[in-house]
């Protein structure tokens, strides 16, 4: 099976609310679409979103390196060589990780279509099942406590709230979500690099001294600051997760190695896919650390192989993989199945996406 040409298109897709980080506000989501076409029919799928705030990364450069240097890596190339792929891939240019991604998911659907496997299946898989927490965006926080019951009332049982703008209202939204949805419900928050790290050590402690009873608190400084983040580490009163801080497998083990963070976020869109995503997790079996399997605001081509790799590695505990259900649509046929909370990994060979919708070529 050998790779004859690349197709890219973008995909629109309307969400239910707006999305609203501390460091972004979206209102409707575009992603690029990369078919990969081989000789044999078969078709590979990829997707990236455009996170400028965090990758670098826009509509405009992610359809430049999959036209330019990406297809010239990867045209004529054996999908049996899957390694070969990657090692090109990787050579290509350097970051543009959310480029890469989307030539990495699609040559993973490609492989296992030629292995006749699912993807999981390729990759070792444990599971078939797993549970996703909610986002809940920044916003005031009668706001917040609305959104979050209306999650709560379509059964998710874990809520990753946004924080970070206006810190000083910080307290108040989470204890206004945490009084809309009860005790039983766990509550994770994302600063999204919004504190600093004295501001965050007091907000954490606050937070915990008024009973929010947080699970875990996200990337609470810059990215770039990995000694803030162990500092926050080292004295805040629940977990610390890096998220904008852990691109690579490098950046992960010196989080690791010298406990900047309890755990890390891994997305498809920082690592470059998934064959670097998994040697994040060999670091965390190593470090006998977690990770959390997290998306960017993404459709469900990317979202479902980050479905297929949570599903093949114990050390992933926690799973941020809502992308899709912060869609007021699915244009997405195949794939893995989402009810809720609970997601169901496909069994087809390769990722199981099939088709998708309302496709529409750039006129970049
Ligand atoms: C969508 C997901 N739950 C999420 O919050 N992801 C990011 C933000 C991604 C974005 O801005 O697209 C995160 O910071 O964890
Ligand atoms: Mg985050």
């Amino acid at each position: 099976m050998k790779i004859t040409d690349l197709k890219i298109y973008l995909l629109d897709v309307p969400l239910r609310t707006p999305f609203i980080t501390a460091l972004r506000r979206v209102d409707q989501l575009t992603d690029v679409i990369l078919e990969l076409h081989t000789d044999t029919g078969n078709v590979g799928y990829g997707e990236a979103p455009p996170t400028k705030a965090i990758t670098g990364e826009t509509l405009e450069t992610i359809c430049a390196d999959l036209n330019g240097p990406i297809r010239s890596a990867l045209m004529k190339r054996e999908i049996e060589d899957l390694s070969g792929c990657f090692r090109a891939l990787d050579a290509c240019m350097e970051h543009h990780t959310s480029s890469k991604a989307c030539a990495d998911i699609a040559l993973y659907d490609l492989y296992g279509q030629l292995k006749e496997k699912s993807v999981a299946e390729i990759l070792g898989r444990k599971r078939e099942m797993l549970e996703t927490d909610l986002t809940i965006s920044v916003n005031d926080p009668e706001t917040m406590a609305e959104d979050a019951e209306k999650g709560i009332r379509r059964g998710f049982r874990t809520l990753k709230v946004k924080a970070g703008i206006d810190p000083e209202l910080d307290t108040k939204r989470l204890a206004a979500v945490r009084n809309a949805v009860g005790s039983n419900i766990a509550i994770r928050i994302d600063a999204n690099q919004a504190w600093t790290p004295e501001q965050a050590v007091s907000i954490l402690e606050e937070m915990q001294k008024k009973g929010i009873n947080l699970e875990l608190a996200e990337q609470p400084v810059k990215a770039d600051d990995l000694d803030g983040m162990a500092f926050v580490t080292a004295r805040s009163p629940i977990p610390i997760a890096a998220d904008e801080s852990c691109f690579s497998p490098d950046q992960a083990e010196y989080i690791f190695r010298n406990h900047c963070a309890d755990l890390v976020n891994i997305k498809l869109m920082k690592t470059g896919g998934i064959h670097h995503a998994l040697e994040i997790t060999d670091l965390a079996e190593k470090y006998g650390a977690s990770c959390m399997l997290g998306c960017m605001l993404e459709a469900k081509v990317s979202v479902n192989a980050a479905v297929h790799l949570a599903c093949s590695r114990t050390c992933i505990t926690k799973i941020d993989l809502d992308g899709p259900l912060l869609c007021a649509e699915d244009p997405v046929h195949g794939g893995s199945v989402f009810k809720g909370p609970e997601i169901y990994l496909s069994r087809e060979p390769g990722s199981g996406i099939r088709k998708i919708d309302g496709l529409h070529v750039p006129e970049f």
